[in-house]
């Protein structure tokens, strides 16, 4: 097998064949994402394409050993992982997933840029429950995502499974990094503004509770449109002391004491920055008025359980679930993006733009970038999407909306590769709720709930 470079289509890996190539939709820490039209399937996936490791040392045997275990994730509220593919010429690592139209972000986004308009409370309860759902999932697993945050909350656009969520980038700092590496050396992990106290801190060690801080956030988020704790990024590494996240999340929900959370006297930077940290006090400015719910209310009760400070006492994805807010009025439903009232109008989320000018490997135009004035409608991704919250942001100029089944297939540039499902087949996996492999390494007795279905109504108002 060549290399392919400059070679005719012949030369080019059999797992390239399997895709017409769309374009762009992403970038992450991780590396890029595409857009991809599998040829012998209906529907669109996602192909995540990984950077190479900073040693250079291409997919590793850890990461092989991760994605492994991914292939047995199965569950309606986590994105599928359909297929593994790995370039011989860069080692460079392709994982192809269902493909998602909308993204929490996006939706947020919406709402607050475009209808100046709350999202309906069918459609946020029916969202939470969902990523509870999955994340229950996960847990119960023995994963923990990490690095939840609205671009990563996923809802299928039109079909059978549309308004479903789905959880996605679980696992991939454990594909890149080794597993069960401290969170403390890993640079990559949860996008400040979602990041538990604990791990602001300087927790060594992380629990499932992070990502339920992180829920927290994004259900306020999406009551009021607004990032609640939306704290100025001091980058460098090792895990910098993010003194602005904390100054954030204190002002709203006043300052953590010892009575309340008494391992908070073990955390590295409560010990170390005694100034800061320790000698400022703030008032209780309440959450309530933050988020513009009454302070009785079962919404309020729910995110302030999530927003606790002590990880041991704030809320799990299985109690959360069973949770008073999900048996009121109105219940939550598989699809997230219906109306829940008669008369209501329902809202026409934007596609997902989509950067045609970028191949696969990230670099090359394959055709010229389209003027804004050039696309229909004159508008520019850039302007579609604006910048993202996080360590990048992405450049998206050219990018345009176009139906997916009007895109032409490109020419992808020739890469020598192998591929760890060579026919493109859809993999196996476990039925929902089986015991993941990882449940052998650690065990959580906190975990371990069986998916409790759709809520049942207790009671309408
Ligand atoms: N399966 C998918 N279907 C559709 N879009 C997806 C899918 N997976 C990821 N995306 C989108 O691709 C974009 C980049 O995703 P990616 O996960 O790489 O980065 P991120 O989550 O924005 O940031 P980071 O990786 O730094 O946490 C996001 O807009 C995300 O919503």
């Amino acid at each position: 097998m060549g290399d392919g470079r400059g070679g005719g289509g012949g030369n080019r890996p059999a797992w390239l064949q399997l895709y017409d190539l769309v374009g762009k939709i992403g970038e992450g820490t991780y590396g890029l994402v595409f857009l991809a039209r599998p040829k012998q399937r209906k529907g669109c996936i996602a192909i995540k394409k990984f950077k190479q490791s900073k040693d250079g040392d291409g997919v590793s045997p850890t990461a092989i050993r991760e994605i492994m275990l991914l292939r047995e994730i199965n569950h309606e509220n986590v994105v599928k992982l359909v297929n593994v593919h790995i370039n011989h010429a860069d080692m460079s690592l392709y994982l192809a997933f269902d493909y998602a139209e909308h993204d929490l972000y996006e939706i947020i986004r919406h709402h607050r840029e475009k209808l100046n308009h709350p999202i309906n409370q069918y459609t946020v309860k029916s969202l939470l429950w969902q990523l509870l759902n999955g994340l229950n999932y996960l847990h119960s697993n023995w994963i923990i995502h990490r690095d939840l945050k609205p671009s990563n909350i996923l809802v299928m656009g039109d079909g059978e499974e549309h308004g479903v969520v789905k959880i996605a980038d679980f696992g991939l700092a454990r594909i890149y990094q080794a597993p069960l590496k401290p969170l403390f050396e890993n640079g990559v992990v949860v996008t400040i503004w979602y990041r538990a106290p604990e791990l602001l801190l300087g927790a060594k060690h992380y629990t499932s509770a992070v990502d339920m801080w992180a829920v927290g956030c994004i259900f306020a988020e999406l009551l009021t449109l607004k990032p609640l704790f939306q704290g100025v990024e001091v980058k460098a590494t090792p895990n910098p002391f993010q003194l602005d996240q904390l100054d954030k999340i204190f002002k709203v929900l006043g300052h953590p004491t010892p009575e309340k959370w008494p391992t908070l006297v073990n955390l590295p930077f409560w010990q170390t920055d005694l100034q800061h940290i320790q000698g400022h006090k703030y008032d209780n400015a309440g959450l309530h008025s933050y988020v513009h719910l009454p302070q009785k209310s079962p919404a309020y009760d729910l995110l302030s359980k999530m927003l606790e400070y002590d990880p041991r006492k704030r809320i799990s994805a299985a109690q959360a679930l069973e949770h008073e807010y999900f048996r009121l009025d109105p219940l939550p439903g598989r699809n997230a993006l219906v109306t829940s009232q008669p008369g209501e109008k329902a809202v026409n989320y934007p596609a997902r733009p989509v950067d045609t000018t970028t191949d696969f490997e990230g670099t090359a135009s394959v055709q010229q970038p389209m003027s804004a004035n050039a696309i229909p409608g004159g508008v520019t991704a850039q302007s579609m999407a604006g910048p993202r919250p996080g360590p990048r942001q992405i450049s998206m100029v050219g990018m345009q909306r176009m139906p997916v089944g009007s895109m032409a297939a490109f020419n992808i540039p020739s890469q020598a590769g192998m591929n760890l499902n060579p026919g493109g087949i859809p993999m196996q996996r476990g039925p929902a709720g089986q015991a993941h492999p990882q449940q052998l390494r650690r065990k959580d007795p906190a975990m371990g709930m069986q998916n409790p279905g759709y809520p049942q109504q207790k009671r309408r108002f």
